[in-house]
């Protein structure tokens, strides 16, 4: 018989239920409350690492310095300074006149005034406020507060009793002993070492210089001028044009070191050009990039108290407490005129326009488009056209001989004092300065420079024109990718500012282009409005600008600026600590970079980078060291200041130390990393063969 199945017994106790999702509920809870802790925690952890993070973020809108910097009245400063007199005039920049100055707590001040406003004006304004004003080191000078009104800008710092290292490394009774010396090299790379790997994003200064480094009551170095100041933001530039060009270098750099002579050749085929190359950073087109740091400052995320208040020109308005600031504009500068709010003061920006009234300045004289010619541009596009002392030497002659530049011997006439083609020419400074300033005492540049330079280009533009053709395509090629959706950022963005740019000074640009004269300004390049082959569209200004012209990053001061930076390309950390090889130099040395003497004897001790080399060369580098000294001073020290100086001097600036490097070296914690001969001065060995196969030839015809 089938057995029949029972039927499933029913539950026998129907409590179980309740039991059971009490249970679920309560590992519902649990495990609720366990995810909540979880991400509690996870944003504490991210607050306490944000606020805790060791690193200063200059732009740290939580940060409260900014908001410490104190707005002062133009009234104020003028009775602290006793109305800007002569007496409280401590010195004069490229950019300002300092004064000292009692501020009615009693507190003394340097008050810099800078000059009537500007685009460059308001941009080292607005670059001290925003990026020294948020920095607080005991390496870096203090800025206590600024003032705004109608045009006058003024920057109110802290008070630097001992004044500048330029005028303590050059006074002429220098009690400037050794220990101070290293004293300084050490304070100047602390405070490096202090914007590059402290702050976050780093500060690149971009001006480091002797007269930039000022010292306290106890003559301990800060470093000042934040005017040309760059911050660091990663990662921004998208496709890095720099970078492939900098490989193409290396690879040169490559075949350099391959084909260059051993050590011991002669110094004559390997010497210097670091002078060439400082001053190519003044007129290079070739070596000009597309700036890719104009952005900067935009990019952080400025939150400060302010407003914009400009009712002149077509800049952004914006309200209190936001960021100012137009990407639609390329993110210039200019487009973000911060104004501080304080009920006290106006808070009106009347800067309106871009001084477009600039000087065209080159460095030349009457054999200068020979001179300079062929050999200067060199090094910019690497044609195998021999670049070598020669130019320095002839460059030099020049400035000495007095047939060759008559000039000189007017100069000479009415001094006798030695000739120094000083370092303190900044390259953005050449732009605004005119013919009489160039002829003040101690610059010696040459009266007629307009239409010698004009010569130049013209020849540089015959020689070059199937390169910049090439250059102008691969632009367009460029553009097109863009056009097909092929991001290019920083291409297209300094091209939309430049027109625009063009656009909202359309009419000083119309000024400029209907200069017969053809004035060359560093941003804005060769103006000729007639000209419409490619190659002159490069010196027509429009290329040419469209690079310069959106660059803010034609900076730097002639021999302290890096040679990759050249003005125009980025202004990355290894910049600056080409700036302090040359500053260590300089300390250690108590010469100026580029120190042209009346004695023909002294001629190779003219430029100190390339004496220096050779003196490295030769084994003796103590040669170098300040005759003031006499032998009062540690040989071991200035012997590893030199062979320092030397690293932080390379070429290549992946090849020099970063600044947390050179403090462990200098502090003696770390050894001095043997160091590589620098031959990227000396053309390829192919091509010293090649011209001199070609002189031969010549003499023999
Ligand atoms: N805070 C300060 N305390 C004392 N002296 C100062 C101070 N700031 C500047 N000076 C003096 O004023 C001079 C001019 O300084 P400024 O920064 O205007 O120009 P610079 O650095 O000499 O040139 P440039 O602006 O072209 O780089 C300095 O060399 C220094 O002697």
């Amino acid at each position: 018989m089938p057995s029949r199945q029972k039927p499933f017994p029913p539950n026998p106790n129907p409590s179980n239920r309740p039991k059971t999702s009490l249970i679920f509920l309560t590992i519902t809870i649990f495990s609720s409350l366990l995810i909540l802790f979880a991400i509690v925690y996870f944003l504490y952890y991210l607050w306490y690492s944000l606020i805790h993070r060791s690193r200063t973020n200059p732009f740290d809108s939580t940060s409260s310095s900014l908001v410490k910097l104190q707005r002062f009245c133009y009234r104020e400063l003028k009775s602290a300074t006793n109305e800007f007199s002569n007496s409280n005039l401590i010195g004069k920049g490229g950019s300002g006149t300092v004064f000292r100055g009692i501020l009615r707590d009693g507190k003394l001040v340097a008050v810099k005034m800078l000059d009537s406003s500007s685009l460059q004006t308001e941009r080292e304004f607005q670059n001290e406020l925003q990026i020294l004003g948020s920095l607080r080191s005991p390496f870096v000078v203090s800025l206590l507060g600024f003032c705004v009104e109608k045009s006058k800008r003024l920057l109110v710092f802290e008070y630097m009793p001992n004044r500048s290292l330029q005028e303590l490394i050059f006074a002429d009774n220098s009690n400037f002993n050794w220990g101070r010396r290293f004293e300084i090299i050490l304070d100047v790379s602390r405070a490096l070492q202090f914007l590059h790997l402290e702050c976050d994003p780093p500060v690149i200064h971009g001006d480091v210089k002797p007269s930039n480094v000022l010292l306290d009551s106890e003559h301990r170095a800060k470093l000042s001028d934040f005017g040309l100041s760059r911050v660091k933001i990663e990662g921004e530039f998208g496709i890095d044009l720099f970078s492939q060009d900098l490989g193409k270098s290396q690879e040169l750099w490559k075949s350099q070191e391959l084909e260059s002579p051993a050590i011991g050749t002669p110094v004559e085929s390997r010497n210097e050009v670091d002078f060439a190359l400082a001053l190519q950073a003044s007129s290079s087109s070739k070596n000009s990039r597309v700036s890719h740091n104009v952005k900067a400052l935009n990019l952080n995320s400025f939150t400060y108290n302010v407003n914009i208040a400009n009712e002149n020109d077509n800049r952004n308005r914006n309200t209190k407490g936001k960021e100012v600031s137009n990407l639609e504009n390329g993110g210039e500068y200019w487009n973000k005129v911060v104004i501080y709010d304080d009920d006290l003061c106006s808070t009106n920006d009347h800067s309106k326009e871009l001084n477009s009234n600039v000087a065209s300045v080159v460095v030349d004289d009457s054999m200068s488009a020979k001179q300079w010619g062929r050999d200067w541009w060199w090094r910019q596009d690497d044609s195998g056209e021999l670049c070598s002392k020669d130019y320095v030497t002839e460059w030099i002659g020049s400035q000495i001989c007095p047939s060759v530049n008559p000039d000189w011997v007017e100069e000479k006439k009415s001094s006798n004092e030695n000739t120094n083609m000083d370092n303190l020419t900044r390259l953005d400074k050449l732009e605004g300065v005119n013919e009489t300033e160039l002829q003040e005492p101690g610059m010696e540049y040459p009266k007629k420079i307009h239409k010698k330079h004009r010569k130049m280009q013209e020849w540089w533009k015959e020689e070059h024109l199937d390169e910049i053709s090439k250059k102008t395509n691969k632009l367009r090629k460029i553009e097109t990718k863009c056009k097909k959706g092929f991001r290019m950022p920083r291409f297209d963005l300094i091209r939309r500012c430049h027109f625009r740019r063009r656009r909202r000074f359309g009419q000083q640009n119309h000024n400029n282009e209907g200069d017969p004269n053809m004035e060359f300004s560093f941003r804005r390049g060769w103006k000729n409005k007639n000209a419409h082959s490619v190659g002159s569209e490069m010196w027509s200004g429009d290329l040419f600008s469209r690079e310069l012209s959106s660059t803010t990053s034609m900076r730097g001061t002639l021999c302290y600026v890096a040679p990759e930076y050249g003005g125009c390309g980025y202004l990355m950390e290894k910049a600056d600590i080409y700036s302090l090889g040359v500053l260590i130099l300089v300390i250690v040395s108590g010469r100026r970079p580029l120190h042209v003497l009346s004695s023909p004897m002294k001629l190779e001790k003219a430029n100190l980078i390339s004496w220096c080399r050779q003196l490295a060369q030769s084994g003796n580098v103590l040669e170098l060291v300040d005759e003031r000294l006499k032998d009062e001073y540690s040989k071991d020290q200035a012997s590893l200041c030199i062979n320092l100086a030397l690293a932080c001097l390379q070429k290549m600036p992946e090849l020099r130390p970063d600044i947390g490097e050179i403090v462990k070296i200098l502090k003696g914690e770390m050894d001095l990393p043997p160091l590589p001969f620098e031959f990227s001065p000396s053309p390829p060995s192919k091509l010293l063969h090649c011209r001199s196969r070609r002189k031969q030839k010549g003499n023999a015809d």
